[in-house]
């Protein structure tokens, strides 16, 4: 599947939320929901800053959809989300069967531009959604907003320097 013109604003979206959680001194992800129809139903970014490293937004949204949701509305909904989700979240998304995924940037551009910036790994492999989630449709990499999503990483890290 291609990622349309009309679903740009959500993405948009999603780097918004990932620039709030920025501010907010949390790592720099966003994402939103969206119903069958179009509708936002819900949105949310990283909150790891907490002290709880689960606190992804991609999780959160799974777990909001599982206590809200039918099953067939969330078959029908989509996660727009500013970096592809982690193996924990994209576990999340598939146990509780929520449809297709659209990420601006991919696992492997974040880890190669982590690594640029001499960040530690994380203590989860990074995996594409398939190899985790395999029935899950995978959209991304958009790289009309690949280059902001790089921008917000780069300020989170060098900021802890
Ligand atoms: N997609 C995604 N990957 C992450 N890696 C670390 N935190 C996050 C997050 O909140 N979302």
């Amino acid at each position: 599947m291609v990622v349309k013109d009309a679903e740009l604003p959500y993405l948009r979206r999603c780097v918004e939320l990932a620039a709030e959680a920025l501010e907010a001194g949390d790592e720099p992800f966003g994402s939103v929901l969206v119903g069958g129809d179009g509708t936002v139903l819900g949105e949310d970014h990283n909150r790891v800053a907490s002290g709880d490293r689960t606190r992804h937004p991609e999780f959160e949204l799974a777990r909001w959809s599982a206590a809200r949701l039918t099953p067939e509305e969330r078959a029908a909904a989509t996660v727009y989300t500013s970096g592809e989700h982690c193996p924990m979240c994209a576990a999340a998304h598939a146990w509780v069967g929520l449809g297709r995924i659209v990420y601006v940037a991919s696992s492997e551009q974040l880890a190669s531009w982590l690594s640029e910036l001499g960040v530690a790994a994380p203590p989860v492999r990074t995996l594409p959604v398939h190899e985790v989630a395999p029935g899950v449709v995978v959209d991304g990499p958009v790289p009309e907003l690949t280059e902001r999503v790089r921008q917000l990483h780069v300020r989170f890290h060098r900021g802890r320097d």
